[in-house]
């Protein structure tokens, strides 16, 4: 891999004799990871191994996922490089609190914040570009999250939408990218040596609006998959002048990991800088990021009461075919009929205290229970995925590679098995994949077909 030679001059400048090593990783082979989805009942993978836990990280593992494969298809496993594991450890979300993912397609620190809230609380999980936020949305559902709304937004609109509202805010920012060099080499045809400064300029704006959304005493971090100290320790110099109400905390940097304090010598020499964290390649099995975690003092501003999402009207009848639905097909899972909101013919179980969408384009809000049919209730995909097996009234487990191909090819599947006439969960190595629905000896096909493959 040809590194640009401004790159190279960058940091000869900046990592003196630690520049030789950072170069000989990022032309080394690409460290591949994954988490395991502590949503998931059964926490053993089919294909993959568990030998080698990444030590950041409290589900990650070393190894790489086949994306057609039964742990990723169940959502049991998310692909993810090892360092960018740490980010949403830093963020540390706990159960029931308001949490946002500002920037954050694909998915990987979301689904990673969506297993430590363990659905409870709300996490809002936004992408500005559509199509990435539709990206967003599917893995979402394919982790089984119940708890998140995913919304398509700029950052200014939520901020308008959201003041002072989350505990905690994530922003890991559009940057230049130079963790990805070795892992996506069209990020170097990107790179020139103003590129850093610009992409740092558009992180300030982004996270003038994202300051806005913490609430005080709430908490904001802020990353980056880059090297460049302009996108990073000086950004975070920048953030600390401009909103004099955060200040740095400390990170654990998880001793004899190869975490780094940063550099305040690479902004402007505030030692509380060094609290920030840096992952390089030179010292750690992963890509590189860099990592700072700040709170807002307490009495920042007072709380503004925020409205929350009220739903279109469930009719009397509709709530039958409903509450017999739950009882035919998912009597163990608890549904609060006060969180029911309707969306056209789609019921959505959105998470508690949500607030009211206002003009926000949202592509998922909760978890969708399914869909109102002509005198019936069809169950949604996502809700195949958000339960455990136990949950379900009937479960059928495909229980070798063909019977697999053939469900997610979008086959109907014939089968002696005792079951009765209506829908059944389909599992592979223990957890939910899709819904089948029984009639008449055979399992006929409901695996999205967008998903088919
Ligand atoms: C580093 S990536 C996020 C990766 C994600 N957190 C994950 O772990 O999968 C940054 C995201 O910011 C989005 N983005 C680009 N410009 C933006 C802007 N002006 N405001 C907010 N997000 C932006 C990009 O489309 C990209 O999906």
């Amino acid at each position: 891999m040809a590194l640009p030679d401004a790159f190279i001059a960058k940091y000869q400048d900046l990592l003196k004799e630690q520049s030789g090593p950072f170069f000989a990783a990022l032309r080394g082979p690409v460290d591949k990871g994954f988490r395991l989805n502590p949503l998931k009942a059964n926490q053993v993978p089919v294909d993959l191994s568990l030998g080698q836990p990444v030590p950041w990280s409290k589900n990650g593992y070393f190894g790489q996922v086949d994306g057609k494969g039964i742990d990723h298809t169940t959502g049991l496993v998310y692909s993810q490089e090892p360092s960018a594991q740490f980010v949403a450890e830093v963020v540390d979300a706990q159960p029931g609190e308001k949490v946002l993912d500002l920037a954050a397609a694909p998915g990987g620190k979301s689904t990673q914040l969506a297993g430590q809230m363990q659905g409870s609380g709300l996490l809002w999980t936004n992408e500005i570009f559509f199509s990435r936020a539709k990206i967003l949305s599917e893995n979402i559902e394919r982790f089984g999250v119940s708890n998140a709304i995913v919304s398509s937004s700029d950052s200014k609109d939520l901020a308008k939408a959201l003041p002072a509202f989350f505990d905690r805010v994530l922003l890991d920012t559009p940057c230049s990218g130079e963790g990805m060099f070795r892992k996506d080499p069209d990020a170097i045809s990107y790179w020139s040596e103003d590129y850093p400064k610009e992409c740092a300029e558009r992180s300030e704006g982004i996270l003038s609006n994202a300051v806005q959304m913490v609430k005080p005493g709430g908490t904001l971090v802020y990353s980056t998959c880059t090297f460049a100290p302009e996108e990073d320790e000086q950004t975070i110099a920048w953030l600390l002048k401009n909103y004099p109400e955060f200040s740095l905390v400390d990170i654990d940097k998880v001793p004899g990991s190869g975490i780094q304090d940063a550099r305040p010598d690479w902004a402007d020499g505030n030692p509380d800088l060094k609290k920030a964290a840096r992952l390089w390649p030179q010292d750690l099995p992963g890509e590189g990021h860099f990592v700072a975690k700040l709170v807002k003092a307490a009495d920042a501003e007072p709380v503004k009461t925020i409205k929350t999402q009220k739903g279109d009207r469930i009719s009397a009848e509709e709530e039958t075919l409903l509450q017999n639905f739950l009882k035919e097909t998912v009597p163990g899972l608890d549904v609060d009929f006060s969180r029911l909101v309707r969306f056209g013919d789609r019921v959505f179980m959105i998470p508690s205290d949500c607030p009211a969408f206002q003009k926000i384009k949202i592509l998922r809000a909760g978890l969708c229970l399914g869909t109102f049919k002509k005198k019936r209730f069809e169950p949604d995909h996502a809700l195949a995925l958000a339960i455990q097996p136990d949950q379900a009234a009937q479960v059928f487990a495909i229980d070798d590679a063909a019977a697999f191909q053939a469900y997610i090819h979008g086959e109907a599947l014939n089968t002696k098995a005792d079951l009765q006439k209506g829908f059944v969960l389909m599992t592979a190595g223990g957890n939910g994949v899709g819904w089948a629905k029984f009639v008449n000896g055979q399992l006929k096909n409901f695996y999205p077909k967008g998903l088919r493959h």
